[in-house]
């Protein structure tokens, strides 16, 4: 099919050389944790004390035990979670070489698609996905895209909020003013990721997207019902179980160090299925790039750094070793 990539062609060196190799070979050997992961009903923010605080205290708990939580009655309707896959879909179903060259066949941002992992260095760091990113402000610029436009608006402006409130709710938690965000971090960079994990013939030996925690505050996830996502909990592997009615949160490296480390961003990756394609949509809650993220609280783990030192390190990180080091590298 002329619209998936080249993985195995590309990915041939590193795998001839590691195939059989069992150092490499384990890679799902530790999966299953028991624990469920917390699942919380957003519908209760809209009743009376003690319920609405309640469940403002569930969010903090699941943000700073797990990292990760699963929320519903959040307010984004199937239609709109519904067309934003459908027009994903389209997209990723054109020709690979217009892929490629997206920024011009289809007039779209420099680096706005991705696939594989270029920098892959050894078979644990091979990713099986391909993904298109779309920042926030350059979406109503997209004349050439009527419909994808607007569901990427829609999907935006509904991730926006609610990523807000959320956020708000998590800031009054760790005692910070509850207007921090608006304040201090506007405007934003936030961007939307459509992912692609195409069928794997080699399931067992690559993932669908490595192991990684996110750069963003937050961020909000909905994947469709064929499941892969794991996350890290207590050193195991757990499955974020698809729920149709769910959308997963995760708290981001910004967020952790804001926090001073009481929220989590959590190492999660994605399995590889063999004969079903999967798709998931991520909305990535980011400040603007020269922000300083630092936190109040002493003594303090992380040196103050701006968004854009973080996204630098980042880039030069993965270029060099193949993957993200994160937030060690400003530990104090
Ligand atoms: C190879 C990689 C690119 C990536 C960091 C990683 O090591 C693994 C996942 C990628 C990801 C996914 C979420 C975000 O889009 C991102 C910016 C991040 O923080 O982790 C990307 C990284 C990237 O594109 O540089
Ligand atoms: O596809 C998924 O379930 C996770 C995607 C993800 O982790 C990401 O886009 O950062
Ligand atoms: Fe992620």
């Amino acid at each position: 099919m002329d619209f998936e990539p080249p993985f195995l062609k590309i990915y041939n060196t590193l795998l001839e050389k590691n195939l059989g190799d069992n150092s490499e070979n384990d890679l799902y050997s530790k999966v299953e944790g028991s624990e469920e992961l917390p699942l919380i009903d957003l519908e209760k923010l809209n009743l009376e004390d003690p319920k609405r605080e309640e469940c403002m205290k569930e969010i903090s708990e699941a943000a700073s035990k797990w990292g990760f939580f699963q929320i519903i009655n959040h307010g984004i309707s199937n239609e709109i979670l519904n067309k934003m896959i459908s027009e994903q879909k389209k997209l990723f179903y054109q020709p690979f070489v217009n892929k490629l060259s997206a920024e011009t066949v289809f007039n779209l941002s420099p680096k706005t698609y991705r696939w594989g992992n270029p920098c892959a260095t050894n078979l644990r760091q091979l990713s099986w996905s391909e993904a298109f990113h779309f920042a926030l402000t350059d979406i109503p610029n997209m004349d050439q895209h009527i419909t994808l436009r607007s569901s990427l608006e829609d999907f935006a402006t509904r991730m926006d909020t609610l990523a807000e409130n959320l956020v708000e709710i998590l800031a009054l938690k760790v005692n910070m003013k509850s207007n921090h965000f608006q304040e201090n971090y506007l405007p934003k960079s936030s961007f939307i990721r459509l992912n692609r994990y195409p069928p794997c013939p080699i399931s067992s030996e690559v993932f669908g997207l490595l192991a990684h925690c996110d750069t963003s505050f937050l961020t909000i996830l909905y994947q469709d019902s064929v499941g892969g996502l794991q996350l890290m909990k207590d050193g195991k592997w757990v499955d974020v179980k698809p729920n149709p009615s769910a959308l997963v949160v995760n708290i981001g490296d910004l967020f952790q160090a804001l926090s001073n480390d009481v929220y989590k961003s959590i190492k999660h990756r994605v399995v590889a299925a063999e004969e079903v394609e999967r798709f998931s949509t991520a909305f990535f809650y980011c400040p603007f790039n020269d922000a300083v993220i630092q936190s109040e609280n002493k003594p303090a783990v992380y040196k103050k750094f701006t968004l854009r030192e973080y996204r630098q390190q980042t880039l030069n990180d993965v270029k060099e070793t193949g993957d993200k080091v994160g937030l060690s590298r400003f530990v104090l």
